[in-house]
């Protein structure tokens, strides 16, 4: 099978799991994603004292079924970290915002979705950040990531690239979200986590082959 039609495969399969995962967190209803997320972000917290020295790192503001992170991004501020939150620009293209509690927002120039107003950053301001923690759909123990299907956080990751120093890419999922190693069909532009935070606990991730590029020679 060639490239383009190996691609055709990938798009078609991860829509499917995107739809069965949505629905599924639809299904677990407001309390249980609350508790799983209460779970969860102690370990986050307790795993940041190690992994942010800096207090330095990115969040996103969670919408409809996502791990809901306002409880955490509060709690974040009381500690003295600093937030950066994603700005949604045309071409799919992320720039950040600093956040805190209370801080205006305004509708997105992209889409109908609120962002704080207030300076915007590129990925350089990424040099002063020790974690980001990227949204995800489900992620496996290769660290492969399921996202929106925006593909905006897998730009973002490739523009790093360049920087001296990157933040350590971790995903916060329900339980159920973690996979097994190869579960996530990859495409050649799609970029890892390098670990997940679970109800259950911390978990870094040893990245296998990748499938896709061994099967595009
Ligand atoms: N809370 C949160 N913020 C986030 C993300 C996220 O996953 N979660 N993102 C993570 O990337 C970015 C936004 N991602 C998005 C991904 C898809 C679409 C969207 O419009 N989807 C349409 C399909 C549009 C099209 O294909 O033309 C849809 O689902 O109907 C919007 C935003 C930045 N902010
Ligand atoms: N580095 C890149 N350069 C150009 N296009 C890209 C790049 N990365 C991803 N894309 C495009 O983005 C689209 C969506 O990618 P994908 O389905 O992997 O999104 P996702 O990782 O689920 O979304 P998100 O990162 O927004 O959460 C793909 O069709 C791809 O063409």
């Amino acid at each position: 099978m060639g490239p383009r039609l190996l691609c055709v495969r990938e798009t078609n399969a991860k829509d499917e799991l995107r739809n069965r995962l949505r629905n599924r967190r639809r299904e677990m209803g407001t309390a249980q994603r609350a508790s799983e997320m209460a779970m969860l972000s102690g370990h986050l917290l307790d795993w940041l004292e190690e992994h942010a020295p800096r207090r330095s790192l990115t969040c996103f503001l969670s919408y409809g079924a996502e791990p809901p992170t306002g409880e955490l991004l509060a709690r974040l501020h009381t500690i003295g970290y600093t937030i950066y939150v994603p700005i949604c620009e045309p071409a799919r293209r992320l720039l950040w915002a600093r956040w805190h509690p209370g801080i205006e927002m305004a509708r997105s120039s992209v889409g109908p979705i609120d962002e704080p107003v207030g300076e915007r950053f590129g990925p350089e301001v990424m040099g002063e950040v020790d974690v980001v923690l990227v949204p995800a759909q489900a992620v496996d123990a290769n660290g492969d990531r399921l996202g929106q299907g925006g593909g905006y956080y897998d730009r973002f990751i490739a523009s790093m690239a360049r920087l001296p120093q990157v933040p350590t890419l971790v995903s916060l999922l329900f339980e159920h979200e973690f996979l097994d190693a190869g579960e996530i069909p990859v495409e050649p532009f799609d970029q890892r986590v390098e670990a997940v935070v679970l109800p259950s606990g911390v978990r870094n991730l040893t990245p296998g082959p990748r499938a896709d590029k061994l099967e595009l020679g």
